[in-house]
């Protein structure tokens, strides 16, 4: 059995950055862009007024000084001439600057009477003007290393991109074994289950930018496998989930070989996942997942998001984050344990009491795993442990 840094050295060895495509702005969010883009234009294009108001020439007019209007200039409609001394524009925000005026005068300041515009108070310094170019020049490069958002999505659209180069995005097929498994929904017949834990793993890689294709569930003959491996073939990454252990029934390595997967490892010393396996069928990353659905959403959390953020050309999270005990935690075996724990309003963690690996309630409510490391001696109640944040899974930027 590896140890769960090994498992995860290989895993992240198996996979590498994926190509760029180009997409419409409008796919873009929640993307990676590929690499620096450059702004195409200069924003605002043109020096503009910040207000409505009037658009005279000179140093601040004080109360009292009258001009006359010789035009005006709204948003889209620019004023073709210029402003002398003692003339006034009517203009308004958005509007380009006239040639010749050094200033805007709000409104307020200002009374109008047919062609006439006189100072009513001390305008203030202020020009009320935006500089061409204020916000950006065109070539201001634009670089991001985490999904775009809203803010972003608004200043590239601003830097007149129509389409964006993003990493494609990896495409992750989930295959659900066994006989005993019914999609949600479904009657069950004695000794069938609901199958869930696809359903948990396909949210989770969506949710951190993969595209997820669920197989049909395979029964647990060479066939059925056979039949579902195949399906998944030109996928980035394969998701086998149950059969991974040692029963009779527990088919799925030897499908994946039959198949022609070369294996890079089966067990690691971690707790739940200790059946974890990996290998590489062509081009194809395979993780044979466990069964249990605890184990299952735990070992996509642990590995494969890593695996995923590899892909994307995002950075790797960093080391786990110590946390304070609010509960003692017993003395651990041979095993890496992650054990489903919840954050205190305190900033402490409590352990939950029952950590078998089919409890998905007892997963649903915590949003920390407690790491123990293998052998680690007991601890209580204000030790400080590592931990891993679980709300992270639903991450959409
Ligand atoms: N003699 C041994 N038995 C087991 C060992 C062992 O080392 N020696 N390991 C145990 C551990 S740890 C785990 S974890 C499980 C995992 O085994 P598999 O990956 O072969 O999983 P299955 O047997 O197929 O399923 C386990 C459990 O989970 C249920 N299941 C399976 N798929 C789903 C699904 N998609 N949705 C919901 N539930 C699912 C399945 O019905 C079983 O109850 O092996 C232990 N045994
Ligand atoms: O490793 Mo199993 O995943 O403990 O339940």
């Amino acid at each position: 059995m590896i140890s769960v840094a090994e498992a995860r050295a290989h895993l992240l060895s198996m996979v590498q950055r994926l190509d760029a495509e180009e997409v419409p702005l409008r796919e873009a969010a929640s993307r990676l862009l590929a690499g620096p883009v450059e702004a195409r234009q200069t924003q605002p294009p043109f020096a503009a007024s910040a207000m409505d108001g009037y658009a005279v020439s000179g140093p601040p007019p004080a109360p009292g000084t009258a001009f006359e209007i010789v035009g005006e200039a709204a948003a889209g409609h620019p004023y073709e001439g210029s402003v002398a001394p003692g003339q006034a524009v009517r203009i308004f925000t958005g509007a380009p600057l006239p040639k010749g005026a050094d200033r805007v005068v709000i409104q307020e300041d200002m009374t109008r009477e047919g062609d006439r515009a006189t100072v009513t108070q001390d305008p203030g310094p202020s020009t009320h003007i935006r500089p061409a170019g204020g916000d950006f020049a065109a070539g201001t490069e634009f670089a991001s290393d985490s999904p775009l958002g809203a803010r972003g999505i608004a200043l590239l659209a601003a830097m007149g991109h129509a389409r964006l180069p993003v990493i494609r995005r990896p495409v992750i097929a989930i295959l659900m074994t066994g006989d005993e498994l019914r999609p949600p929904g479904a009657a069950l017949d004695p000794g069938e289950i609901t199958a869930s834990n696809g359903y948990g793993l396909a949210a989770m890689v969506e949710a951190h930018g993969a595209e997820a294709r669920l197989l049909p569930i395979a029964r647990d003959t060479e066939e059925s496998l056979a039949q579902a491996i195949d399906l998944a073939q030109g996928v980035d990454l394969l998701l086998t989930v149950g059969g991974a252990s040692v029963g009779d029934h527990d088919l799925v390595a030897g499908a994946l070989a039959k198949a022609g997967m070369d294996p890079v490892f089966h067990r690691v010393a971690m707790r739940p996942g200790k059946p974890l396996m990996a290998g590489r069928l062509g081009e194809m990353a395979v993780v044979g997942l466990p069964g249990n659905p605890v184990s299952a959403m735990v070992c996509a959390r642990i590995f494969i998001l890593p695996m995923l953020h590899r892909m994307l050309g995002l950075p790797q999270e960093g080391p786990p984050v110590e946390r304070p005990l609010a509960n003692d935690v017993p003395a651990n075996g041979p095993r890496q344990h992650y054990m489903r724990a919840e954050r205190l309003p305190d900033g402490s963690v409590r352990v939950a009491d029952r950590q078998d690996s089919s409890l998905l309630s007892v997963l649903a409510r915590a949003d920390t795993l407690v790491i123990r490391p293998p052998h680690a001696p007991a601890a209580v109640t204000g030790a400080l442990v590592p931990t891993v944040n679980l709300s992270d899974e639903t991450r959409q930027s």
